[in-house]
């Protein structure tokens, strides 16, 4: 049978997989939905006793996902050595600034060949870690792999169609994560460039501050497709240079991620960068907000790296000086507009040192 006429998820074909969802918030919800709806027995951990109690009598979790049912056999807990023990695949969402002492304090939980997927977009402090890198160090007996692409988590638990990418060396891994996740909305395409999918995932949520910022100030359609053309630019710039795939950056975990999160007033990241344009003060945003924005602790990070390893990133750099520097936004799209007229694709035409 041709890999387009496969049935998936029918219900005589597909069995019932045991899956364990870390983390609570809007994403893990969002996940735990499509993989409660395709017939898995979801074993969903969250931290707060409250929040689980909440889940399990009334099925919604009203604090990230208010109003969205969760049907299906849903099992919240806050027992974490209990879900991970009874899932064959672990699904990791918790935001990368607690993501490593989750998985450290509970390294011992998971067993030996035992499949674990990031869903998590950010990048960890020292070290410059992601978080299958993360994964890789804490649990190195684990399968693992990365999930990311084009995936407001808002739009998912709506059934609205969607597309991600698992990522991973091993086949066996991204075929079970199609397996699991993909039905009539959800589609998982695979790529093998791991470092290159979770990058692009981490790095795109910079730029859709950057577009939520110009949006506040109604730059115009034109400068929208200029800063969304030249953030893809400067962000496979610096991902190549760390050993990530070119080509990973045409894909869905790419330029399909940073489209959604560069035009949508409901990616976080877009709505601070938004709010910031209007006058906000960011600390103040981030506050309103109430949800994880990793684009501006990745912010940081980019930035301080593409400076230690000498990697052009004007966009990085003036988003940076806005955000942490209380520069004018007049004054650093003055100077982003006045530099070097250089080359469109480096890739094609290498650009000119000079700035
Ligand atoms: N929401 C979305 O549309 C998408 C989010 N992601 C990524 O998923 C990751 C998680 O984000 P969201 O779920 O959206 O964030 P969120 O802000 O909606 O929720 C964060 C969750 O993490 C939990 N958490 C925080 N610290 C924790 C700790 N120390 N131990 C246990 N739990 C902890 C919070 O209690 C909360 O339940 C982020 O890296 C984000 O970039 C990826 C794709 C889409
Ligand atoms: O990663 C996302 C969509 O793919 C979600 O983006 P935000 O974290 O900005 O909401």
């Amino acid at each position: 049978m041709s890999e387009q006429s496969t049935p998936r998820n029918t219900e005589a074909a597909a069995p019932v997989h045991d899956v364990a969802v870390l983390g609570g918030g809007s994403f893990g919800t969002a996940m735990a939905k499509v993989l409660g709806e395709n017939g898995h027995r979801v074993h969903f951990w969250m931290r707060g006793k409250a929040q689980a109690e909440e889940i399990r009598s009334t099925r919604i979790n009203s604090r990230y996902m208010p109003g969205i049912e969760l049907t299906g056999d849903i099992q919240p807990t806050t027992d974490l050595a209990d879900a991970v023990s009874k899932a064959e695949i672990v699904f990791v969402a918790i935001p990368s600034k607690a993501f490593r002492a989750v998985i450290r304090e509970n390294s011992d939980k998971f067993r030996d060949e035992q499949i674990v997927i990031s869903l998590t977009k950010g990048i960890e402090e020292h070290g410059f870690k992601l978080m299958s890198e993360i994964l890789q160090e804490e649990i190195p007996r684990c399968r693992t792999g990365v999930l990311s692409g084009p995936n407001l988590a808002g739009e998912i638990v709506n059934r609205d169609l969607t597309a991600t990418v698992i990522a991973a060396k091993d086949p066996d891994v991204r075929r079970s994560v199609q397996d699991l996740l993909g039905c009539e909305y959800f589609r998982v395409y695979a790529n093998v460039d791991v470092y290159g999918v979770e990058l692009a995932g981490a790095l795109k949520n910079i730029y859709a501050i950057v577009a939520g910022l110009a949006s506040a100030l109604e730059m115009g359609e034109n400068a929208k497709a200029m800063l969304i053309t030249r953030g893809l630019a400067e962000m496979s710039r610096f991902a190549v240079s760390l050993g990530a795939n070119p080509m990973t950056f045409m894909g869905l975990a790419g330029v399909g991620d940073l489209i959604v999160t560069c035009t949508s007033s409901k990616s976080r990241n877009f709505r601070v960068g938004y709010a910031v344009g209007q006058g906000q003060k960011l600390d103040d945003a981030v506050a309103e907000l109430g949800q994880v924005a990793e684009g501006i602790y990745t912010l940081k990070l980019v930035k301080q790296k593409a400076e230690a390893i000498g990697i052009y990133m004007p966009l990085v750099r003036g988003l940076y000086e806005i955000l942490y520097d209380n520069a004018s936004i007049k004054a650093v799209i003055n100077s982003l507009m006045m530099s070097v007229q250089n080359s469109d694709v480096e890739f094609i035409l290498p650009r000119t040192i000079s700035q």
